[in-house]
């Protein structure tokens, strides 16, 4: 048992003793303390009846014989950290020689049973080592994000996972998720997901360029945070191609920082903008593009000309854009080939898969059809009346189920307001800064009057 266990015990029963007012957090660290308890006082005959177990070394054995001592049990897994935390416990096992973590992992939901928890997740850390997250409740029904998360520049906390963890969009991931698709059908929670990732990403140092094609309903009121916006897919094409010119120009500053001869030792060869000096780095840039499929529809030839110039500059920003600190976050109802040329294409370089409820299988396919098909399963199950609820992986199969927290309109635009000052100025995107002018008078659709009745 850690320090802090102890610590938690001895807090709370003190508190019991003294019957010092109880408020919430008495309720919640009583309820921490007594899953510990139960987990400790379990855990051996737990996990020899989950078949967690291995037998007794043969040298225990021979030695129990020789001194004429009882024969040793069968050991579990030993613990090496019991964590209690806001929403359950960490129990972290070394695993005994014969076992596997897939042991572990198949074992998980009678581990759930036995020790009357609400959810029991694992994952190897490394090799023997095991990482155990039990959660004493449903964490996902009502969403609270812990108060300290660990932040970093381009690294934002969007959502809390099942296992009571918190799930990061991590730009400069060393998995390499630079580009994300985020898939749901209509009223599933993906516009409160973008607002949360706008929300994280206003207080940093980053621009934000935005492409509603909701005719600016969803981004527009968040404009005091954003370099550039636009809401029809006219200038959706222009903004896309002034940012292919951008992520030339930054190409070449890197170039021409590179100074390669060969004195030069290889950690000092910049390949991406994180590699040149503060002084010269280029603003790093996410994208976000509400409801892509209204890029990719054309009902006329012009429209399908402008249409293939769009899809080539995403698939562009996608293969390139890394390097030059430009990321795609790319939102829709349903993104498959049905949209046309050039859409596989760009769906295979969206690394990162975000999946909230969705309709039919072939939409969840879109999403992770070639990374998981587990988490199609998961996809497919989400319940219509938990909205915001989704499956969160990436190509290297691993998946989530996720939810952010409830953000509203109203606390979003406060938060890029408050940011304001940070939206930075870049001179290659200015025609399409959105202008702040005070609300204009909205036209109001005619309304025809309608005939006199007696
Ligand atoms: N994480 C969440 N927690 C609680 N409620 C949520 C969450 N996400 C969404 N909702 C609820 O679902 C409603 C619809 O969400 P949202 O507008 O994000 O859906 P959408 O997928 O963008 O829909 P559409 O495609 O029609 O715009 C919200 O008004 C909100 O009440």
């Amino acid at each position: 048992m850690t320090g802090f266990t102890v610590a938690l015990v001895l807090v709370v029963a003190a508190a019991g003793l003294l019957r010092w007012r109880r408020p919430a957090w008495y309720w919640l660290a009583f309820g921490v303390t007594l899953a510990t308890l139960r987990v400790l006082v379990r855990y051996g005959s737990v996990m020899d009846a989950c078949g967690l177990t291995v037998p007794p070394a043969r040298w225990r054995l021979a030695l129990a014989r020789a001194t004429n001592r009882p024969m040793p049990e069968s050991r579990p897994p030993r613990i090496l950290r019991l964590r209690p935390t806001r929403t359950g416990l960490v129990l972290r096992l070394k695993l005994r020689p014969g076992q596997d973590a897939f042991d572990i992992a198949a074992a998980s939901d009678r581990l759930r049973h036995s020790f009357s928890m609400y959810g029991v997740t694992s994952r190897e850390l490394r090799s023997g080592v095991v990482e155990l997250r039990m959660t004493g409740y449903d964490v996902l029904k009502r969403v609270q994000m812990p108060a300290a998360t660990e932040t970093r520049p381009m690294r934002v906390p969007v959502a809390l996972r099942q296992d009571g963890s918190v799930h990061y969009r991590d730009y400069r991931d060393y998995r390499a998720i630079p580009h994300a698709l985020t898939l749901g059908a209509t009223e599933s929670g993906k516009s409160v997901y973008q607002r949360n990732l706008v929300a994280g990403l206003a207080p940093m140092e980053v621009a934000l360029v935005g492409i509603d094609c909701k005719q600016g309903v969803e981004l527009f009121p968040l404009a005091r945070r954003f370099s550039a916006l636009a809401d029809n897919p006219d200038t959706a094409a222009e903004l896309l191609d002034a940012l292919v010119a951008r992520m030339a120009d930054v190409y070449q500053l890197i170039r021409a920082q590179q100074r390669i001869t060969v004195d030069v030792p290889d950690a000092e060869i910049a390949a991406d903008i994180w590699d040149l000096p503060d002084e010269l780095r280029p603003t790093p840039i996410v994208v976000l593009v509400d409801e892509v499929a209204e890029l990719a529809l054309f009902a006329s030839r012009e429209e399908e000309k402008r249409r293939d110039r769009i899809i080539t500059a995403l698939v562009r920003l996608a293969q390139l854009g890394r390097a030059a600190g430009i990321y795609l976050e790319i939102c829709g109802q349903r993104f498959g080939s049905e949209l046309g040329k050039g859409i596989t294409m760009l769906r295979a370089q969206l690394t990162g898969r975000t999946a909230h409820r969705v309709n039919d299988e072939t939409s969840a396919n879109m999403a992770f059809g070639d990374i998981s098909p587990d988490a199609v399963l998961a996809a497919i199950q989400i319940p219509a009346e938990m909205r915001g609820i989704a499956i969160a992986g990436d190509s290297s199969g691993g998946w989530h189920r996720i939810r952010a927290p409830h953000t509203s309109l109203r606390q979003a635009v406060n938060l890029c307001n408050r940011h304001a000052d940070r939206t930075p100025d870049l001179p290659e995107l200015a025609p399409f800064r959105p202008a702040l002018a005070g609300p204009a008078a909205a036209p109001v659709p005619p309304v025809k009057p309608s005939p006199a009745t007696a």
